[in-house]
């Protein structure tokens, strides 16, 4: 998917909500646990109920990864339904990668050739070499970690080096690699304050938001200054849609959560 096609989205649904789908087999609604496939069925369920009130679905594939083989088995139904039933949907998958080159290329494979994802997310730490063979994929995006949600974020990604913030020499750094017209940039909304100059050094970049509901992040204050011409924000909540309910009503309770966000966001890009 181009941006151009995610921007006509936004526009479509008037939202720019990305739903998690970090499926935790502890928290989800016992009647499921009976079924062949317990995590697609939540999926499924989470999908069909609220695929118009957002533009993108982000499993992270660590709640995957940890149920094994089933696990990734149902992570491929899940990437699989979405792209049939709705093929308008922007795909991320939050796996955080990034390796020596042709270690990179095998993971880009993976995610956004076999699994067919539009998107990735990848640590810059090990620099140009394993992030490029990821932006080599026409028409799919790399989202690199610029600034993180979490507390952790301050050990180093605020840290000086050459009298600059990691963060700002993460952004201004990747401009440059090989097709960087394929980057986007994870910025927490718990870092609200920190947009101002983020989107000075990446005017134009979609900036993926995790960080709202479950970690305390605010919409409002995320859209203040992270927000440009063509929106530019996939704002994620996972935790604080998907397990809104554990009983039978879990995918009505998810679409109320997701329709308060979306609502939200309409009075947003009214203003703006
Ligand atoms: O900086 C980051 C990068 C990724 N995440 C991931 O986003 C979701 C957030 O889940 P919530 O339940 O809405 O808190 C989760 O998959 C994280 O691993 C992040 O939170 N912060």
């Amino acid at each position: 998917m181009t941006t151009k096609q995610l921007y006509e989205q936004i526009q479509q649904k008037k939202s720019f909500l990305c739903i998690g789908l970090d499926v935790d087999l502890t928290k989800i609604p016992h009647h499921l646990l009976a079924t062949d496939d317990p995590i697609f069925e939540f999926n499924k369920a989470i999908i069909d109920a609220t695929h118009d009130l957002c533009v993108s679905y982000k499993p992270n594939t660590a709640f995957y990864e940890a149920y094994g083989l089933k696990g990734w088995q149902s992570l491929e139904k899940t990437i699989n339904y979405i792209n049939e039933n709705y093929p308008d949907i922007f795909t991320i998958a939050d796996a955080k990668r990034g390796d020596i080159g042709n270690t990179s290329t095998m993971y880009a494979k993976a995610f956004l050739e076999d699994l067919n994802f539009d998107s990735v997310t990848v640590a810059p730490y090990m620099g140009k070499d394993s992030v490029e063979p990821f932006l080599a994929f026409e028409n799919k995006h790399t989202i690199l970690l610029a600034l993180t949600s979490n507390e952790g974020a301050f050990d180093f990604q605020t840290k000086e080096i050459n009298e600059k913030p990691l963060y700002q020499t993460i952004l201004e750094t990747s401009k440059n690699y090989k097709n960087s017209q394929n980057l986007m940039y994870v910025v927490g909304a718990t870092k609200a304050d920190y947009f101002k100059e983020i989107r000075a050094i990446v005017p134009d970049a979609f900036l993926l938001v995790p960080g709202v509901g479950a970690q305390g992040g605010s919409l409002v204050d995320v859209c203040k200054f992270g927000m440009n011409k063509q929106v530019g924000l996939l704002i994620n909540s996972s935790r604080g849609i998907i397990y809104a309910s554990n009983q039978q009503d879990f995918a009505e309770a998810a679409r109320t959560e997701a329709l308060k966000l979306q609502k939200a966001m309409e009075i947003i890009l009214e203003q703006n």
